[in-house]
């Protein structure tokens, strides 16, 4: 039999993850739970003598990568890692420091979940738990948890699944139930190989699985996105070129090249600090939607684009696509960063897995949401730009277009069979349905057009730097806005769309 790995201690793991020598205990006495001399104190004091702490929790602060954290760890060598009343309240005083002090919190749980010994008055717990996690997250600070071998129970349904980022340790069981306990209830052994960290990342349920090694690294970048305010310089605008009035047909044709930047390019090679993120969180993932946290210039923000990446090597968008999107809006909004989204889609998937997933309502959510969304917007539309699946992405306070981007309610091939029962017309369809930048821009649609020389393929980096530029600039100069000014000029923009213009 292979030796079980060594699982680090709360100690070791807080050693492992925080700036050297920062660390500092804010723990107190834990509450006095059991009548001294009684089995359950006896038992207590055991744990404490085995486990080298006074409770199964210990909190304090800390840095990693020189920011000041709050932090949450788990001791599972003191009777689990399981949550009484003592260690709840710990959890829930550090959670409420947090806030006080505006910090944010990196949480290392390692737990069999509610301590058994204390049964209901622990198990309800995980509600106050849930409630000071809740009043951390309203006021717009950063949670970041770390997985670790096991999370099982009250802890994985609580404050360990509510994080901003969740990382699970590599190896760790994470599972709800434990598989002990399923076996003594259903007299049969649980199923090898779900209750892991990879079979959880596997189903969008983690954002990524890391050693501690590598959790550091993940954890600053995370705190240098959401901590950095927007530096305030105002970006320097892309100069504004003439444009070719070239056919509708001619941008189709060559929005389709394999070869032109997608979301990923845009990213590598006018980004910086990319953090991407994986899933909905919530057991779907989808390789056509690209979720990232990420850095233009000065101003993080939060990334969600349509990827021709996964759309070409794995399936078209789907309904998961977009919930994943429906995450980073809801990212953008908790951790008060702007949002910017990317159309690069040859259409929503058209199938019936689609249709059992929600495929319109999940577009509707989308256009609904991301409309009102409180903090600043911008869209790019990239490349491709079909129908409903693209149109979910765009209603931003600015919309900028690459010169051969297009938007239209179909394929034009699809519109050519509706109205010609033929696909062979999508050219002259195409350019009487108004689909091109130019045309977009016009019709007060989009906002400005980048350039392209002759197009992004054949210009991949300097495309991407220049529409880089545009971005940032147009997310320094929504950070000048008055929300409440940008928001009623986003909500008559809208209103106005497709009445003629005066
Ligand atoms: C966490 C584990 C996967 C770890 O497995 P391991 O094989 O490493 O360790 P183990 O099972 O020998 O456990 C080590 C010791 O911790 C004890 N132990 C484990 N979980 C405990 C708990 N929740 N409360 C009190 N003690 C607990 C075990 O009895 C054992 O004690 P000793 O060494 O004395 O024998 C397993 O212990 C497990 O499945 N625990 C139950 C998980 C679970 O279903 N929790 C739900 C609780 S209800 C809840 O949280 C609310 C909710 O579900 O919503």
């Amino acid at each position: 039999m292979s030796e079980r790995p060594h699982r680090p201690t709360s100690s070791e793991l807080i050693t492992a993850v925080l700036d050297e020598g920062t660390w500092q205990s804010w723990d107190e006495a834990p509450l006095a739970v059991a009548p001294e001399g009684s089995p359950y104190a006896v038992e207590l004091a055991a744990a404490a003598e085995k486990a080298g702490t006074d409770e199964s929790i210990v909190t304090g602060e800390g840095r990693i990568g020189g920011h000041r954290v709050a932090v949450i760890a788990g001791e599972f060598r003191f009777l689990a890692g399981s949550i009484g009343v003592a260690a709840a309240e710990r959890i829930v005083l550090a959670f409420e420091r947090a806030t006080r002090e505006r910090l944010p919190l990196f949480a290392a749980p390692a737990s069999g979940g509610t301590r058994m010994q204390e049964g209901t008055p622990a198990f309800v717990t995980m509600v106050k738990i849930s409630a000071a996690v809740a009043a951390y997250k309203r006021e717009h600070l950063p949670y970041i948890t770390y997985l670790r071998h096991p999370t099982t129970g009250g802890v994985f349904a609580s404050w360990g699944s509510l994080g901003h980022v969740t990382v699970g340790e590599p190896g760790a069981t994470i599972g709800f139930l434990g598989a002990r306990v399923y076996e003594a209830l259903y007299g049969q052994p649980f199923p090898e190989g779900v209750q892991t960290a990879e079979n959880l990342f596997a189903h969008g349920l983690l954002d990524a699985v890391l050693p501690v090694e590598l959790l550091t690294a993940t954890a600053a970048r995370f705190l240098d996105l959401v901590l950095a305010p927007h530096d305030g310089r105002p970006a320097p605008d892309v100069p504004k070129e003439p444009l070719p009035d070239v056919p509708a047909w001619d941008s189709i044709t060559r929005s389709r090249n394999t070869a032109r930047p997608g979301v990923r390019a845009l990213l590598k090679l006018g980004a910086t600090d990319v953090l991407p993120l994986f899933g909905t969180g919530a057991g779907e993932w989808d390789r056509s939607l690209f979720l990232a946290l990420a850095r233009f210039e000065g101003t993080p923000c939060v990334v969600l684009g349509q990827d021709r990446r996964g759309e070409q090597t794995e399936a078209p968008l789907g309904p998961s696509g977009l919930r994943v999107a429906r995450r980073g809006m809801r990212l953008a909004t908790e951790l008060d960063l702007p949002l910017v989204s990317i159309i690069d889609t040859a259409g929503a998937a058209l199938s019936k897995e689609a249709e059992e997933g929600g495929m319109a309502g999940e577009i509707a959510r989308c256009l609904a949401e991301l409309v009102v969304l409180e903090v600043p917007t911008v869209c790019v539309l990239l490349g491709q730009g079909t129908g409903g699946g693209a149109l979910a992405l765009m209603p931003a306070d600015r919309v900028i277009s690459a010169q051969h981007s297009w938007l239209s309610p179909l394929p034009p091939e699809g519109a050519s069979a509706i109205l010609h029962r033929t696909p062979d017309r999508a050219p002259e369809l195409a350019e009487r349905q108004r689909v091109r930048s130019l045309d977009l821009l016009e019709d007060g649609i989009v906002d400005r057009i980048v350039a392209e020389h002759p197009d992004a393929a054949q210009e991949p980096e300097a495309f991407c730097r220049r529409m880089a530029q545009a971005i940032r600039h147009e997310l320094s100069d929504l950070a000048e806005a008055q929300p409440d000014e940008r928001l009623s000029a986003r909500h008559g923009r809208y209103r106005r769309l497709g009445r003629p213009s005066q």
